[in-house]
């Protein structure tokens, strides 16, 4: 089934804090970051997640970011990890977790997202934690679960998922759920986000002011935000792709990712 992705499917079950909600309850999010050259992403990730409703999020680095990251944050959290054993330790209470924005292509890339996969969170993967797998592509299948959310734009895609694209976007998204078990979300000026059972939506308000460096990190922190408030992984993505969309619309000229998740508090308003 095919429908377009207009805030009536899921407005309804957008997660708003309940008058006995605390942080922890709300939902929490990491995001996992990349050295400490590289740390812009996983910060624009975590500030949507934040503004988006998770009640809690952390940026989990690598030795030598937490310094870098420190001075640049207020209300996210930060632990460095060690390892990719230690990363899993830190993810296990989370309820959704990031990675692939500015990860890097080594591949300790691949073991931190193979270590995210045996902890409880739902991950939301994306950039350099598909890139990653280009050659390998069951490899990043076997670390994934049904509410996994995979974020490819087109040549990500086409990475990960060969040869599918000839068959049109629809049909590439559908069968690329299909085959990674996971959500997958087909960026791009038309977005489609597919499920694993079949369910398929294209978002129709898509913006052009929304192809700047970052966007699509922003977008990340968005679906996870929302599925660390347990909302349901292909209703999350479908919410987040269409309020990314709206707010840069609204901005218009002059749009930077940095803006984005200051839009968000308008976005909401509007949908509660
Ligand atoms: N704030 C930060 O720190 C930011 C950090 N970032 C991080 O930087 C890292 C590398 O990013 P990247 O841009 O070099 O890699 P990628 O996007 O794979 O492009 C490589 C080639 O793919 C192709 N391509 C095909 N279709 C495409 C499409 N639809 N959209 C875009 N490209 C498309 C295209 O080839 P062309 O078509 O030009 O031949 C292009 O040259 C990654 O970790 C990312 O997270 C960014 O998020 C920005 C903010
Ligand atoms: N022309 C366009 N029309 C609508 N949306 C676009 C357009 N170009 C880019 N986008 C959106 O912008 C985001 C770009 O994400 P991505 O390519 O991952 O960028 P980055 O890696 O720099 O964060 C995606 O959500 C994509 O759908």
């Amino acid at each position: 089934m095919t429908e377009s992705n207009t805030p009536a499917l899921w407005r309804n079950i957008l997660p708003w804090p309940g008058p006995d909600a605390h942080k922890h309850q709300r939902g929490r999010l990491g995001v996992v970051s990349g050295p400490a050259w590289n740390t812009g992403a996983a910060r624009l990730a975590a500030r949507a997640g934040l503004r988006i409703g998770a009640g809690l999020v952390r940026i989990l680095c690598p030795p030598g970011a937490a310094p870098v990251i420190a001075p640049t944050v207020t209300a996210i959290m930060i632990d460095e990890f060690l390892s990719p054993e230690a990363l899993g330790r830190l993810a296990d209470p989370l309820d959704a977790v990031v990675i692939g924005p500015a990860a890097g292509l080594e591949e300790e890339t691949g073991y931190n997202l193979a270590a995210l996969g045996r902890t409880g969170a739902a991950l939301v993967v994306d950039a350099d934690a598909l890139t990653l797998f280009k050659d390998r592509p069951k490899a990043l299948f076997a670390c994934l679960d049904r509410d996994d959310v995979l974020t490819p734009h087109e040549g990500e895609f086409d990475r990960v998922f060969p040869n599918l694209l000839k068959h049109g976007r629809e049909t590439a998204a559908w069968e690329a759920a299909r085959v990674a078990g996971a959500v997958v979300v087909l960026k791009g000026r038309e977005t489609i986000i597919a499920s694993p059972d079949g369910r398929l939506r294209i978002n129709p308000n898509g913006s052009p002011w929304l192809a700047t460096a970052g966007s699509g990190d922003v977008l990340a922190g968005m679906i996870a935000g929302l599925i660390a408030q347990r909302m349901d992984s292909f209703e999350a993505a479908s919410a987040a792709v269409w309020m990314h969309a709206d707010a840069a619309e609204r901005f218009g000229p002059g749009l930077i990712a940095e803006d984005l998740p200051e839009l968000l508090p308008a976005v909401l308003r509007d949908l509660k």
